[in-house]
């Protein structure tokens, strides 16, 4: 059974008509990247898939017993307000010592848990926000644009430990990103959002297309040519 399978989901607010006909479904194990314009309707999918907007129209079902873990888009952390990572870790409810450091080490975040969530450079931030989520064991993990902020090195590091986390645990992860070329050589699949699925498929498949091209503003020399260079052996796996 799928982990979460979407039927002709759709969501308006105020005569917004946001989402519409989408037909999605996320197997274990899978890495799926939305990609899309701004305004295209990405965090407000995710948000219904995590439950926190019901859909106006279609049926959403989730496996029985699914457990999500969410990174949100960003956080706002006072930096006046002292809060160590050993505490974010602890909110909002406290786990075991060695759960903690276990997902600190899942999330390439090992070594920051006394430091001042203030002092983080914008890549460990993310770090513990993934290492936040994956104390609850998730069978999915979402991302929405957890590169925001991030350079290009930082953010082609981040999405690598996407993919060890999910070597290791073997969640599945669906992501949101405009940093289209790294986050899609991680993905197995890419979905071009613009209120409905414009199209999907392989990242290669999705980045020859017309229709990705045409809504990213793209000519044929980014779409494929970025793609290319950012799939050479060498570059994936320093
Ligand atoms: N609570 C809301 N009330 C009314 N309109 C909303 C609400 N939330 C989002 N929208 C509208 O829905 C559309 C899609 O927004 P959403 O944030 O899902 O897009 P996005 O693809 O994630 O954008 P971005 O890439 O800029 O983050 C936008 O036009 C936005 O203004």
């Amino acid at each position: 059974m799928p982990l979460i399978t979407l039927q002709d989901v759709a969501f308006s607010r105020r005569g917004n008509h946001i989402l519409r006909g989408i037909d999605l479904s996320l197997s274990s194990g899978e890495i799926v990247t939305v990609v899309g314009p701004n305004g295209s309707g990405k965090t407000t999918l995710m948000r219904v898939i995590i439950g926190a907007l019901a859909p106006t129209r279609g049926t959403l079902t989730r496996r029985p017993g699914l457990s999500i873990g969410y990174v949100p888009q960003r956080l706002h952390i006072d930096a006046t307000l002292p809060m160590s990572v050993a505490r974010f870790m602890a909110l909002p409810r406290r786990h075991p010592a060695d759960a903690v450091r276990t997902a600190l080490e899942q999330a390439g975040a090992d070594g920051l848990a006394e430091r001042q969530m203030a002092t983080l450079s914008g890549g460990q931030f993310q770090r513990v926000l993934l290492a936040h989520a994956l104390l609850g064991h998730p069978d999915l993990l979402i991302l929405d644009e957890a590169n925001q902020g991030l350079d290009h090195r930082a953010t082609a590091a981040f999405y690598r430990q996407i993919e060890r986390v999910r070597r290791e645990i073997g969640c599945a992860v669906l992501m949101v990103s405009h940093e289209l070329h790294a986050v899609m050589q991680a993905s197995d699949r890419v979905i071009c959002l613009n209120g409905h699925i414009c199209c999907q498929g392989s990242p290669e498949t999705v980045a020859g297309s017309p229709a990705y091209r045409d809504l990213l503003g793209l000519d044929e020399c980014d779409a494929v040519g970025f793609y290319r260079h950012h799939s050479s052996p060498a570059e994936a796996s320093a």
